[in-house]
């Protein structure tokens, strides 16, 4: 085995301190007296990375070693958040790095703050991504993810009068030492051009794809460490070069642009992350990007296979693909054409290999996500892939006439191709015909996808449908951002919850434990004053830690319904100013999310509630029970202070919008009582922390839907309920907009004339529901009682649990947590 104890994997507390300087001076290349904390963090990170090569490497050598069937997780998206207090945990190094890094005079928390978080997602896709790595590495699953590195992740979001601005994220401006470059394991990624086709001597039809350009992807290796599994797998993001970065014949005729054009164009492609989330904009650049990481992929993956001397007959018996979305879902065409071009299968096997490698997860129902490409650019930039994407609609379209004889509406809405205008690529289509597997994200989305988005399919291939509710990790959202719950929690039923939730179910009988409570209360005021201060420090604005902490984190959309929060807070904000001393509890509504750049109505909201907070929180008659923050900059650090610090969660998206939602139970698991609507995983959590401890509102998806049908009116609703009125009023009036009145005109005619997410339907419902936690939240001991049973009640929600489903259902492995070194 490749474990050494040596001063590069010593765990001792002095092996770690020499570590560190060595690292320091070695690696670094500073001396103490002169480095700074990035040079500090730089010589932990290096530290704490030695303490994972060894079992990195003897992982990998088991898989090969043990012919394992492996998962490949590939999407466009891994929103991995900061390493370092990760991995230290993951280690199980904790006390030994905070000892070391102390009696270094070194402040660890301040170096923790260093890293610049990898912000290569956009919201709860990606992170999901993030915390499935880490249960494929904690549960052993032989596992790797595939995806871009990104030069520019997500933007950074910095507010300017109120208005969200978009600031450049170059994370590697410091240099990643979680990663490493493999040269070595490059492949070569073709693009545009043409194809030509012949008849060999045995009559066999053979097509070859002559390029346009062709691109290189170098792989950057980042080894995901698993929570005490002793397993590491690995996380191989790709970036695009230039085959030839400097064409000097080119240079020398004084084609100056065409000498460095290749360079550009092939750099182009892993150079930005797009920020839109749920929202295609169908640039060329973003297919190139898909097919660029997804191409390389498979090409890598294939080259493992064959090197670790299998046939390529059997690549999925071995290799099992799950496509993060639609995203990589050219992989289908793409895995047919290497078996076909490359390696020379015929149609029949090479299709048997590919429908039986890949599955497909859907997280989203907003029609405005479901890609589709226009033909005209699919095929110049992919011309081989579009004729296999026409052989394989034909073989599928005549099977489906044989099942549905005389249906051709059935044929055109499930073929591949959507006829009108300009005529699309269904990536989604795409992905259903070539997956064994279907599944949504949580049970009601699964329903959804079932008798609604995807109801042909359904009726086509029932058995390839199934559901898996999305999970978070407890190590990232618990453990490491949460240590004073974790602490408390450990004292009285131990630390193996941490790596198996459902043992939090023992903390139950404590809720009912008066002294426990008030340790529980006194621990979430402990958190709560930790975010005080960041609120202090990066808004100026100063709240009251005994206040309830309500909080609303996600991404800005209308169906997430931040405007909805909006017309409580100004309905209490009336309220109070008519009657000065209403006897409310003092509430602090949390805002954070980014906007998608070309979302105005989206960047609007975020005008409107830092125009509310601005009057409300200089409002001497009302700012000692009501404040309003907006967070810039929400990220995965920043959701580490957030989640555990909140009382209360809000998930209030319209009913069949919100496909699961992962913050609603990252907030439960911190002790946060959620209100929400019966949408998403707010159902499964309802049921699971039990009715009487959820705040419950709103329309029910089949509600919202006879709604619409029966034609919804808002602008009845306004008429009738005088509150909803006067709050409507009061924001088109000008008031939060220094006199404006045009400002939010936008927003308040869309609501009045068409209110597509149901705002007004559910006003009332939500306002009543709110009174109520007020009600709820002046009972302290009461509180801290259903608090309690949320966190005690969460571990479902642990995405152990997810990808042990999947294991199970959907990847056929069986066979993991190999024998390696603990
Ligand atoms: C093409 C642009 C685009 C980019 C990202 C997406 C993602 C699918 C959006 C997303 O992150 N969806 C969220 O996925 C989470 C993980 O399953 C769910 O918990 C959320 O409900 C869902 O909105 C759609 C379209």
């Amino acid at each position: 085995d490749l474990i050494v104890d040596d001063d590069r994997t010593s765990i001792t507390v002095p092996a770690l301190k020499q570590a560190i300087l060595d690292n320091l001076f070695y690696v670094v290349g500073k001396r103490a007296e002169v480095a700074t904390d990035m040079d500090h963090f730089m010589a932990l990170a290096y530290t704490v990375r030695d303490r994972i090569l060894a079992r990195w490497l003897t992982t990998k050598g088991d898989y090969v070693k043990h012919h394992m069937r492996t998962v490949h997780y590939l999407s466009a998206e891994f929103l991995m958040g900061p390493h370092l207090a990760n991995n230290i945990l993951n280690l199980g190094l904790q006390e030994a790095v905070r000892q070391a890094t102390s009696e270094l005079d070194l402040d660890l928390d301040l170096l923790i703050k260093q890293e610049s978080e990898p912000g290569l997602g956009n919201g709860g896709l990606g992170r999901l991504a993030a915390c499935y790595l880490d249960s494929l590495a904690t549960l052993g699953v032989p596992a790797m993810g595939y995806g871009i590195r990104y030069e520019y992740g997500m933007f950074h979001q910095t507010i300017r009068d109120g208005w969200q601005v978009e600031l450049t994220d170059y994370w590697l401006r410091y240099g990643n030492p979680w990663e490493i470059r493999r040269p070595q394991a490059d492949v070569e990624v073709a693009f545009g051009g043409h194809t030509q086709s012949w008849r060999d001597p045995f009559g066999e039809y053979k097509v070859q794809w002559i390029p346009g350009e062709v691109v290189k992807g170098i792989p950057y290796d980042t080894p995901i460490l698993g929570y005490r599994s002793g397993v590491a797998n690995t996380l191989r993001l790709w970036r695009s070069e230039a085959t030839e970065s400097f064409y000097f014949e080119r240079f020398n005729s004084g084609d100056y642009e065409g000498a460095v054009g290749a360079k550009v164009f092939a750099e182009n492609i892993s150079k930005v992350l797009y920020p839109n989330d749920e929202e295609i904009r169908g640039k060329e650049l973003r297919l190139q990007q898909q097919y660029f990481f997804t191409s390389c992929s498979l090409q890598d993956m294939i080259r493992r296979h064959q090197n670790a001397g299998h046939a390529i007959e059997n690549f999925h018996e071995l290799c099992v693909v799950q496509l993060n979305d639609t995203h990589p879902s050219i992989g289908v065409a793409e895995l047919m054409r290497l078996l076909i071009d490359i390696h020379g299968l015929g149609w029949d096997k090479a299709w048997e290999i590919t429908s039986h490698t890949f599955n497909y997860t859907n997280h989203t129902l907003l029609p405005e996500a479901l890609e589709r490409w226009p033909l005209p650019m699919f095929g110049s930039l992919l011309p081989r892939h579009l004729e296999i994407i026409y052989e394989i609609n034909a073989r599928f379209l005549s099977a489906l006439r044989e099942r549905f004889p005389n249906d051709e509406d059935r044929v055109a809405r499930m073929s591949l191709i959507d006829e009108h205008g300009e005529r699309y690529v269904r990536m989604a289509h795409l992905a259903c015909v070539g997956s064994e597997h279907i599944n949504g994200v949580a049970r009601l989305h699964t329903e959804l996808l079932k008798s609604d988005v995807l109801h042909d399919f359904y009726e086509l291939w029932p058995e390839k449908f199934i559901n898996v509710t999305n999970g978070v990790t407890p190590r990232r959202w618990l453990a490491v951002s949460n240590p004073e719950q974790t602490e408390l929690m450990i004292s009285k039923i131990g630390q193996d919850w941490i790596g198996d939730l459902d043992r939090v179910s023992q903390l139950e009988r404590y809720a009912e434990d008066s002294a426990f409570r008030a340790d529980w209360r006194n621990v979430q005021y402990a958190v709560k004053v930790r975010l005080t201060q960041y609120i202090a420090n990066t808004t100026g604005i100063a709240v009251d830690p005994k206040s309830m902490f309500d909080a609303q984190v996600k991404r800005i959309h209308e169906y997430k319904r931040q405007h909805l929060n909006l017309l409580y807070i100004l309905t209490q904000y009336q309220r109070l100013k008519k009657t000065p001393g209403l006897e409310i509890p003092a509430r602090t509504f949390l805002f954070g999310g980014k906007a998608a750049p070309g979302y105005f109505i989206a960047k609007l909201i975020i005008k409107l509630i830092t125009s509310v907070a601005e009057v409300i929180n200089n409002d001497p008659e009302v700012n000692q029970q009501l404040k309003v923050v907006f967070l810039p900059d929400y990220n995965v650090t920043f959701g580490q202070l957030v989640y555990p610090a909140a009382d209360l969660s809000e998930q209030i998206s319209t009913a069949g919008k919100e496909a699961s939602g992962t913050g609603n139970m990252k907030f439960a698991m911190n002790g946060a009582l959620t209100i929400g609507t019966l949408d998403g995983a707010n159902i499964e959590i309802r049921e699971a922390v039990g009715h009487e401890n959820f705040f419950l509102f709103g329309l029910t998806a089949a509600e919202v839907a006879a709604k619409k049908a029966a034609g919804y009116h808002p602008h009845q609703i306004y008429e009738s309920n005088g509150e909803l009125r006067e709050v409507i009023d009061s924001i088109v009036s000008g008031q939060f907009s220094r006199g404006d009145r045009n400002l939010f005109r936008p927003l308040v005619d869309g609501l009045l004339n068409t209110d597509p997410y149901l705002l007004f339907a559910d006003y009332q419902s939500y306002v009543d529901c709110q009174d109520q936690v007020g009600k709820a939240y002046s009972d302290q001991e009461g509180w801290s009682k259903m608090s309690i049973y949320n966190a005690a009640r969460m571990g479902r929600f642990s995405s152990d649990r997810s990808i042990q489903e999947y294991c199970r259902n959907i990847w056929n492995i069986t066979r993991f947590g190999v024998d390696a070194p603990q």
